[in-house]
């Protein structure tokens, strides 16, 4: 959707293996949080969270917020003692950010300190049909396929821009990408209306446009997209912990996704060769536990990218193809 709001004279065929319901992102929950990425600089970790948060709240702020899942939320994310950074980086980002007052913190008897912030969040399914259908409004191109080498487009596109999360694993044989394993919960719960967020990610409440999800796991090199009965009694209880309320929760239904996680996020160019041909390659995957908050600005950074590799076409008369 970036590249052909960018570069309208690109035309974009998306070939994935999975679509919406069935993708990772599918799974998320959608909260816009940054993640750590302990090797990507936290000035561009900072820059592509801003642009996505802006991206994000000006289709929050129309009327379109409603098809495309996008809606602001308010809570705390709260530790159990003071954290050595009491303003993260993305402080300024999300908005009204404050330390939580005495009074917010006696819900939460175990935890001494906590944030208080308003961001966004996407109802993963939502936001990824209208992605969907943005796409094919302006005539671009899905097609269901599994590629196993990424040679097999030699000829057939300009341009391959990779975003196949932890499917890079094998097609382009990235090593360093593994999955972190994570289970949700979605219930009925529409008394909730703020989220909470324990510091280091163990456990969330975030209330959605549609249910509540309840997480979570981060089990790294765990490959079972199975669901755990026992892991969900597990979130269930923890959740119940921080809003007691839950307990009442009715309609649940379980989740289970693969975090496709590296130290830094790879958004780069790479010019593949064989026998002599040259197949221009964009990656943009190795998200992890946020890709929703960073997504606008990675596509853009990507995009950028795509831009410097079709300068070359610029003169041929054909439109470039990716
Ligand atoms: C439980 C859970 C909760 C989360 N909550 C949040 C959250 O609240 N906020 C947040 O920011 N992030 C969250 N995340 C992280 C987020 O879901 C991921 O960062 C994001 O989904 C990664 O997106 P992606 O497009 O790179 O990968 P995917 O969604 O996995 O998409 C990859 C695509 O590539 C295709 N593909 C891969 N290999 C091939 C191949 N060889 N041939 C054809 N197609 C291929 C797949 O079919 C798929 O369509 C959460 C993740 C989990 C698991
Ligand atoms: O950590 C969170 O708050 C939600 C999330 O992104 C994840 O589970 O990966």
């Amino acid at each position: 959707v970036c590249i052909s709001k960018c570069l309208p004279q690109c035309s974009v065929t998306v070939i994935a293996d999975k679509f919406t319901p069935n993708t990772t992102s599918d799974v998320a929950a959608g909260i816009l949080i940054p993640h750590p990425y302990p090797d990507t600089p936290i000035g561009l970790q900072k820059r592509w969270f801003q642009e996505t948060f802006s991206y994000l709240l000006t289709i929050c702020n129309s009327a379109e917020a409603a098809d495309a899942g996008i809606h602001l939320l308010s809570g705390w994310q709260i530790c159990q003692t003071a954290p050595e950074e009491k303003f993260p980086f993305w402080a300024d980002v999300v908005l009204g950010f404050r330390i939580m007052t005495e009074a917010e913190l006696e819900k939460f008897p175990e935890h001494h300190f906590g944030q208080a912030f308003t961001t966004l969040k996407c109802d993963s399914q939502r936001y990824l049909r209208w992605l969907e259908s943005r796409l094919r409004g302006l005539g671009h191109q899905m097609e269901d396929r599994k590629i196993t080498d990424l040679w097999e487009l030699h000829g057939h596109y300009d341009v391959i821009v990779n975003c196949s999360g932890l499917g890079a694993r094998t097609l382009v044989g990235d090593s360093e990408l593994y999955p972190v394993r994570g289970q949700v919960l979605k219930v009925q719960a529409p008394w909730v209306t703020h989220f909470i967020r324990v510091g280091d990610g163990s456990t969330y409440i975030y209330p959605g446009m549609c249910s509540v999800t309840l997480g979570g796991t981060r089990q790294k090199d765990d490959w079972r997209l199975s669901v755990d009965s026992t892991t969900s009694q597990d979130i269930l209880n923890r959740c119940c912990t921080l809003e007691p309320s839950l307990k009442k929760a009715y309609g649940i239904t379980e989740y289970v996704g693969l975090r496709p996680t590296r130290s830094a996020i790879r958004v780069e160019k790479e010019m593949l060769l064989r026998n002599g041909s040259q197949l221009p390659v964009v990656h943009n995957y190795g998200h992890g536990g946020g890709g929703f908050s960073v997504h606008w600005g990675t596509a853009q950074e990507a995009t950028h990218l795509v831009e410097e590799l079709i300068v070359p076409l610029q003169g041929s008369l054909a439109k470039a193809k990716l």
